[in-house]
């Protein structure tokens, strides 16, 4: 089975975490896509969708579910996302499309947070996959510096901008052994907007897929 296949498994096996007339948080990524190509075949039972990127948006829009402003709702029972990497306690790091920070806001108001990701995407310590930075564009030097006092190796995602208008730093040969106080320290950097470790609100269930099927893990 390859990488394609299991992603639309993952996504597929989220479908059972929807509840009927309400808000879904969507996030952003290839798995992601997969997820709402799945939540198309019961848009009538759903209230809407609230999205994490243009990306999500459009796609969201393409096959009719109705994109909700987060502003216009407290409401969302279930945010479905996936991940760069994930442990077993399920912390994450999440943002190699660029759009944690409207992810991190999403998940921050949904009751349950529904991880989505292929057996690739597990690890034992966060850090292979570089951690994204989203800064201010003015402070990109500054956070650069501040991030290299913290033992980091930040580079410049050159040419990309998020959708909040910001650019992105990726933070390379990390071994994070404490995700929370690293997801705190980077950001108390002035400039930060926000960083992609999902660890003071990681997933609270994980659908694993592999070849012998999605594997259902619970926040501990
Ligand atoms: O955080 C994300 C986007 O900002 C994605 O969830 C993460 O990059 C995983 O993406 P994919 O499903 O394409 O592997």
């Amino acid at each position: 089975m390859d990488a394609k296949q299991l992603k639309q498994q993952a996504a597929q096996a989220a479908l059972e975490f929807i509840e009927p007339n309400t808000i879904v948080g969507v996030g952003t990524g290839s798995t992601v896509n997969y997820f709402i190509d799945a939540l198309a075949t019961m848009k009538d039972d759903i209230a809407g969708a609230v999205s994490s990127s243009e990306a999500s948006t459009q796609r969201l829009q393409e096959h009719g579910i109705e994109v909700i402003e987060l502003n216009h709702t407290a409401d969302i029972p279930v945010y479905v996302d996936g991940a760069d990497e994930i442990t077993a306690h399920l912390q994450m790091i999440k943002g190699g499309g660029g759009a944690l920070t409207r992810e991190k806001v999403i998940a921050a108001v949904a009751k349950r947070f529904v991880c989505i990701a292929d057996e690739s995407k597990l690890v034992d310590v966060l850090g292979r996959f570089p951690l994204p930075v989203e800064v201010l564009p003015m402070a990109r030097s500054y956070v650069a510096r501040e991030i290299v006092k913290l033992g980091g190796d930040p580079v410049w995602r050159e040419g990309f901008v998020t959708d909040n208008g910001n650019l992105i730093l990726d933070i390379h040969n990390l071994t994070i052994l404490e995700p929370m106080k690293l997801e705190q320290q980077l950001n108390n950097i002035v400039g930060v907007v926000t960083n992609g470790l999902f660890a003071q609100r990681g997933a609270d269930i994980a659908l694993i897929a592999s070849a012998s099927g999605v594997d259902q893990r619970h926040a501990d």
